[in-house]
């Protein structure tokens, strides 16, 4: 059986996700020339490397089209509903580092928890004549979080791709659910994140799909071992 490994085609997590199987002793060679998207790894002719960008990587691990990725947990949990009965996260791979979070304005002086967020979203419609409008691309975070975990059902979800944290400023939304690392952004525009308000603390995962054909395969175990051992 071929193995195949999905890793980020680009950005910061490329080079820290190739730097990681290279000290497991798996150093990932490019096929054809460097901007191929087939990789191969010396020494292991059973496993090859496909580079996809890492929301597809939490879509094809999914599905099953890839046995292992390297991608954020909140890509992953966002991206699949059951993750935990999919997918198992083999290791936290201590980068990437990201908290998804709920931020407010920071002029709304009496919000500081989720408890006073419930209560502005139950008397905004009194107040503004429409629900409380949510910018994010975390839909299912967001739900999760807000209904699930804090009974709070009168909001509305604007979909954000970008520059989401610009979206209260912009009129398109009241507070926002992003992920945020340093918070320089956030500050920049004048928001803050919510005392109770972080809803995953992400990093980069290697993530196995839990296909049948894993059970008693060596080089299942032999990767997540590899890859454990220099963490
Ligand atoms: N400061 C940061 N900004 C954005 N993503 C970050 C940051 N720090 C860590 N990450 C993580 O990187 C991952 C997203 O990476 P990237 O933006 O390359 O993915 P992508 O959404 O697939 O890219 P694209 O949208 O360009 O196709 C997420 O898991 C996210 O948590
Ligand atoms: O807390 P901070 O350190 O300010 O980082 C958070 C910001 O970084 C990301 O944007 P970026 O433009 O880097 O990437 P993206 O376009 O992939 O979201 C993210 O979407 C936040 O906007």
């Amino acid at each position: 059986m071929t193995i195949t490994i999905g890793l980020p085609s680009k950005g910061r997590m490329k080079d820290d996700a190739s730097a990681i199987f290279e000290r497991a002793g798996m150093k990932i060679v490019a096929v054809g020339n460097d901007r191929s998207y087939r990789g191969r790894v010396e020494g292991f002719d059973d496993v090859e490397i496909a580079y996809l960008s890492a929301s597809e990587i939490s879509r094809e691990i999914g599905n099953g089209t890839v046995d292992f990725g390297v991608t954020g947990e909140d890509l992953i949990r966002e991206g699949l509903a059951e993750a935990d009965a999919r997918v198992e996260i083999a290791a936290r791979l201590g980068f990437g580092h990201a908290d998804v979070v709920v931020a407010v304005p920071e002029i709304w002086y009496d919000v500081d928890t989720m408890a006073d967020l419930g209560d502005v979203a139950a008397e905004f419609r009194t107040r503004h004549g429409r629900r409380l409008a949510i910018a994010t691309k975390y839909w299912r975070l967001t739900q999760q979080h807000f209904s699930g975990s804090h009974g709070i059902q009168l909001y509305r979800i604007v979909e954000s791709l970008g520059a989401t944290e610009g979206a209260p400023a912009a009129g398109q939304a009241d507070i926002i659910v992003d992920i945020t690392s340093t918070g320089s952004t956030l500050r920049a525009n004048h928001l803050k994140v919510l005392s109770d308000g972080v809803i995953l603390r992400s990093e980069a995962c290697l993530v196995r799909a839990r296909k049948p054909e894993h059970e008693g395969n060596e080089m299942i175990g032999r990767i997540i071992e590899a890859v454990r051992g220099v963490l």
